[in-house]
């Protein structure tokens, strides 16, 4: 199966899939990394080089090109990817989707010291400009990410709950 985790920047999307996919045994993907490997500039550079419609284009086709590649594994996607170029249904025709739910000020604390290597969050001078951009950001998101089939809204969301998470919902779906 593949299992793809989507959310807001800071969620614990890279995080937590390494640990999943460690503990399920099956390959990992962070699809940032994989744009990173496939474009040979950092997601800064092409943001900043290209601009974000080049970086969706990239995102859009890596999706693409590592959905073909795995048959199973743990995906971690980026913020933005069930956004744009209808990423969202890929990912709901071929894997189950786990939408890590975490509330503004927790991912205002997690990010307020590493914001500037994510260029959407790059011109944020403080946390209150942070937590207004994660505002606005999450409402513009939150269509896209609620239809994900799985949620878990616990602070730290482990693999442990994880696994319980998908194997209620393999039983009854
Ligand atoms: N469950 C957690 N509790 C506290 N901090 C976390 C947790 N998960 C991730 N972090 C921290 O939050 C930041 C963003 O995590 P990351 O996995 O890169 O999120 P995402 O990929 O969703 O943007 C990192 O500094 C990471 O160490
Ligand atoms: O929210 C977004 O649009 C983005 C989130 C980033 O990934 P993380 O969610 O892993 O930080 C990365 O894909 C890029 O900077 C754009
Ligand atoms: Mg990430």
């Amino acid at each position: 199966m593949r299992l793809y985790l989507i959310g807001m920047p800071g969620a614990g999307k890279t995080t937590l899939g390494r640990s999943l996919a460690q503990s399920y045994g099956v390959p990992f993907v962070d699809l940032d990394a994989e744009i990173v490997e496939r474009e040979q500039r950092s997601i800064s550079e092409l943001f900043v080089g290209q601009g974000e419609e080049y970086f969706r284009q990239c995102e859009a086709d890596a999706l693409r090109a590592v959905v073909a590649r795995y048959p199973v594994l743990v995906l971690a996607t980026g913020g933005g990817t069930p956004c744009f170029h209808q990423n969202l249904e890929l990912l709901l025709e071929t894997g189950l989707t786990l939408y890590l739910a975490v509330p503004v000020p927790e991912l205002v604390r997690r990010l307020q010291h590493a914001a500037s290597v994510r260029p959407l969050l790059a011109a944020t001078p403080d946390a209150a400009a942070l937590e207004v951009r994660l505002r606005e950001t999450l409402a513009a998101r939150q269509r896209f990410y609620e239809r994900a089939p799985l949620r878990c809204t616990a602070p730290t969301c482990s693999p442990e709950v994880v696994r319980r998470l998908v194997a209620r919902y393999s039983t009854t779906a």
